[in-house]
């Protein structure tokens, strides 16, 4: 029987530059003697999309030392969403984590983030918004305006305070019950908040200070952004539509009653007039 009970899933496209550093310190941080979770009960799956960079090469060598990280690559499918989505499908822990792979999340906060699910905490949320903690100077200002836009904008969905930082675990009884998620774009994070109705009391926050990407590139585009869009219609109608549908029904019943009543008046009035004449 496996001895896994948490599995940390890395969507990565063209990361091979950040897959050595993303490991050791992910194993590094579970080996501290505080660890809340020990690193042989731990899993790393990379989701590569044929990146051909060498990552595969890069993992397998780091298997060969010890580590345990196996990489899938896709050759049929692209984003980073779908990626999540695989790797949570291939995991074998009870608890997973997603986490991106160029260490703008930092790996020194894995075991925490692993150890805060529990059955009562279905969920954990990386927070940039919380006492202590930082998003990192270099992080360039249209980003950070994009940020707190699409934050913004995904209130009214959920009370979790940064439900796009990207950084967040689901256990996988949870994550099992999710239908129709949404897999284009980057905010899998928010489908399965929404999607799986969590509680805001099965949340559970941990802050973290957000680094800056110092190998490779964002993938970030306009766009991933219009599909942000997108899938906020699809959410919104997802959670309202009832909502929705009840006040285009009374706003129908209203108009249907008031210009019968306007129709009756002006009745009233023409019936008066011809018994004049
Ligand atoms: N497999 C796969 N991985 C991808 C793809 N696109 C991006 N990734 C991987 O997903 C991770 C995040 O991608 P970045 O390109 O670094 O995104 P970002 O702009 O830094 O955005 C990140 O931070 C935001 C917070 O501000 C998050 O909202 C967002 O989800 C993401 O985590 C990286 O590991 C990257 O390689 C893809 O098409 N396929
Ligand atoms: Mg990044």
């Amino acid at each position: 029987m496996s001895n896994i009970r948490y599995s940390v899933v890395v969507p990565a496209f063209r990361e091979n530059g950040n897959l050595r550093p993303l490991v050791t310190r992910i194993f590094g941080a579970l080996s501290q003697v505080n660890s809340p979770v020990p690193a042989q009960e731990v899993e790393v799956i990379v989701v590569d999309d044929n990146s051909r960079d060498g990552s595969v090469e890069t993992v397998e060598q780091l298997r060969r030392e010890g580590y345990n990280v196996r990489i899938i690559v896709r050759t049929t499918e692209r984003g980073l969403s779908s990626a999540v989505v695989r790797g949570f499908r291939e995991a074998q822990g009870d608890n997973m984590l997603c986490m991106d792979a160029d260490l703008q999340h930092p790996p020194e906060y894995v075991p925490a983030m692993l150890a805060s699910m529990s059955p009562t905490k279905q969920f954990a949320l990386g927070t940039r918004y919380a006492k202590g903690v930082e998003i990192d100077e270099g992080w360039p200002l249209y980003r950070r305006v994009i940020s707190s836009g699409a934050r913004m904008l995904a209130l009214p969905l959920t009370s979790a305070s940064d439900p796009m930082s990207g950084f967040f675990g689901i256990r996988k009884e949870t994550f099992l019950k999710a239908r129709n998620l949404n897999s284009q774009g980057f905010k899998i994070a928010l489908d399965l908040l929404v999607k799986c109705q969590i509680p805001n009391d099965a949340i559970a926050e941990v802050p973290f200070s957000f680094g800056v990407r110092t190998e490779g590139e964002s993938k970030l585009s306009g766009k991933v952004i219009l599909r942000y869009l997108e899938q906020l219609a699809e959410l919104y109608w997802y959670r309202f539509s009832a909502i929705i549908v009840f006040l285009v029904i009374l706003f129908f019943i209203l108009f249907v009653l008031m210009a019968r009543a306007l129709l009756s008046s002006y009745g009233g009035l023409d019936s008066k007039a011809q018994s004049k004449y």
